[in-house]
């Protein structure tokens, strides 16, 4: 059984179709990233998922239950990083991620929880005398410290430095070595080819194209671009496979010394995906 399967999901607020309709399967042990931009529905995808908003349509079984209707049990086996948490700013990072421990039957402790995000140094640091990136750092943690079997991250690493980040997708790589499924928000789409096994990219309400971060929407099939310097003039090609084009080149002895070849990144995927459904 797969840990999410929602068919047909959609969201109304006040006459807005925020989400239209969505079919969404993400296998147990899976890290899926959902991208797309401001406004396009991610949140509110993410929060039904959790049973924190009701849904409009559609079906949707998360862990084998309805997120609308399923009880403290299943709330235990999720962890859940909100895009707004409301930390308790008077309580310190260690009595913070205690107090949240106290909710699950079988929580990490918490000084291992603190170490996995870095936050040692500050574990006995008021949450409202840390930093915009260490409150969300304290958001990941008391998202883990139930050992979930699915965790939500909804765009965790916002306000992160580089280090901080990389530090986090370590995290959340052995959290899914260790049989966490993971749903990831995210507007870093170099995050979403570093974690997920597979995405999809949400554009007002609808998902306009799914797949692995290779091959999203025809990345792998889009060519490579040959450029290269040859006697003060400048050649570019597309072509499919570069190998003849490179053939050809060198049995006529040309200066290859500019060479470069470059395919499309997934933001360069990404932006096109959403240029064409905006
Ligand atoms: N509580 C609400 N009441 C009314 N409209 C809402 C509410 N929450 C979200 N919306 C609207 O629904 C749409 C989708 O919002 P949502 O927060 O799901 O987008 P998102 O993809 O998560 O965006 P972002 O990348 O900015 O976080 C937006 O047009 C938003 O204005």
């Amino acid at each position: 059984m797969n840990a999410i399967e929602v068919r047909g999901l959609r969201k109304t607020y006040r006459g807005h179709d925020a989400v239209r309709g969505i079919d969404l399967s993400v296998a147990r042990g899976e890290v899926f990233a959902l991208l797309g931009p401001n406004g396009a529905g991610k949140t509110t995808t993410v929060e039904i998922l959790e049973g924190h908003r009701p849904r409009s349509g559609g079906e949707a079984q998360v862990l084998g239950e309805d997120p609308g209707t399923a009880g403290r049990v299943w709330r235990s086996r999720i962890g859940v990083v909100l895009q707004d948490a409301d930390d308790a700013a008077d309580l310190t990072v260690t009595e913070m991620v205690r107090h949240v421990a106290g909710f699950y039957p079988d929580p990490r402790p918490a000084a291992e929880v603190i170490d996995l995000v870095g936050l040692t140094e500050k574990s006995t640091s008021k949450i409202r005398a840390l930093s915009g990136g260490q409150r969300r750092r304290v958001d990941v943690a008391l998202g883990i410290v139930g050992r979930p079997e699915l965790l939500f991250l909804d765009e965790p690493t916002t306000g992160f430095d580089p280090a901080a980040r990389r530090q986090f997708w370590d995290l959340i790589r052995a959290l899914a070595t260790d049989g966490t499924t993971i749903l990831l928000t995210t507007h870093y789409l170099e995050e979403a080819e570093a974690l997920a096994d597979r995405l999809a990219v949400l554009s007002e309400g609808v998902i306009v194209a799914e797949g692995t971060p290779a091959t999203l929407g025809g990345r792998s099939a889009a060519g490579a671009k040959v450029s290269w310097r040859d006697g003060g003039v400048q050649h570019t090609e597309q072509v499919a496979d570069p190998t003849e084009l490179l053939r050809k080149l060198i049995a006529a002895d040309t200066d290859l010394t500019t060479l470069t070849i470059t395919r499309p990144t997934l933001e360069d995927t990404y932006l096109a995906l959403i240029g064409d459904h905006r």
